[in-house]
């Protein structure tokens, strides 16, 4: 895929794995739309972006991917600032089991409210270029994970429904493609572990600690190839301390 020229929108990109990927885009001259709900974190993220990647290139609409309207209208906001999205970016996500419902309508509802937004946007035969959606899922949608039942169920989820979309026959017309990231553990704000998180603090450790976490920048690594393999479509890749970046579907 050349990037040049292209425009792409990451959500929860203030900070953590969104924020990388927005600046691996940015690095490769892709203009940005950053959003997530936090305001002053993305604020300050496009503050350091403009001064690296220069004022036109990057902007932030803040989007609660739970809000329809919010998602909405960061299409709007990007579609008049730079003319289109080619590239989506549904990394949004949070790990909250105790707050079971939510968990499941952040990572699993949102995400499925953006891609439908994509389709919306992004596809040929609603006046966009096509382009690329890419779904931020997890190692915890390809495995059980006793620690996050929940999580774990808008993983899978996430999946699923991904790789649903990427068989569709409509693709080939519309210019889309559909793939899942799936990460193991990598070490940004979301490891800071917590009672509210997991429903076992003490194994959680232990499991990590054997596993084994990964660099933000070996995940980002492997996002930009997941997005920049053209023949990528229903691709899920995964990337772990243990064994690197891998695609676990390839078609
Ligand atoms: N850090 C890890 O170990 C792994 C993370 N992931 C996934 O990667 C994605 C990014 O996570 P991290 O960067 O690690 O977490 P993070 O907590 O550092 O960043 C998440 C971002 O999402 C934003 N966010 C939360 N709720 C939102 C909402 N309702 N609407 C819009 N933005 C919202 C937050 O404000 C934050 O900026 C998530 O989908 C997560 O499930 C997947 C595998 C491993
Ligand atoms: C619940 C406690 C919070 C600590 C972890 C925080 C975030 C983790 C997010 C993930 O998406 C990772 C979850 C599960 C990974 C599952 C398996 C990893 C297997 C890796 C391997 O086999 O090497």
């Amino acid at each position: 895929m050349n990037l040049s020229g292209k425009v792409a929108l990451v959500t929860g990109a203030a900070q953590g794995l969104g924020k990388a990927f927005a600046e691996s885009l940015l690095s490769k001259g892709v203009k940005v739309c950053v959003t997530d709900v936090n305001v002053e974190a993305g604020q300050a993220t496009i503050e350091g972006f403009r001064k690296t990647y220069g004022n036109d290139n990057a902007i932030f609409s803040k989007c609660n991917v739970t809000n329809e309207a919010d998602f909405t209208g960061v299409f709007e906001t990007t579609k008049s600032k730079y003319g289109k999205v080619d590239i989506l970016v549904n990394n949004a996500g949070i790990i909250e089991e105790k707050n079971w419902r939510k968990t499941i309508d952040v990572n699993l509802v949102g995400m499925m409210q953006g891609t439908h937004l994509g389709i919306e946007n992004m596809s040929k035969q609603h006046g966009g270029d096509g382009g690329v959606i890419i779904n931020v899922a997890s190692s915890a949608g390809l495995q059980p994970v006793f620690f996050s039942p929940a999580y774990c169920a808008s993983k899978f989820g996430i999946i699923g429904f991904t790789r649903s979309w990427a068989d569709n026959p409509s693709n080939a017309q519309n210019g889309l493609r559909f793939c899942c990231l799936c990460p193991a553990f990598t070490e940004t704000n979301m490891m800071n572990i917590n009672e509210n998180s997991t429903l076992s603090v003490e194994a959680t450790m232990k499991f990590i600690e054997y596993v084994g976490v990964n660099k933000i920048s070996t995940v980002a690594e492997g996002f930009m190839d997941l997005l920049t393999d053209e023949t990528n479509n229903g691709a899920v890749m995964t990337v772990t301390a243990r064994e690197g970046i891998q695609y676990k579907i390839r078609k």
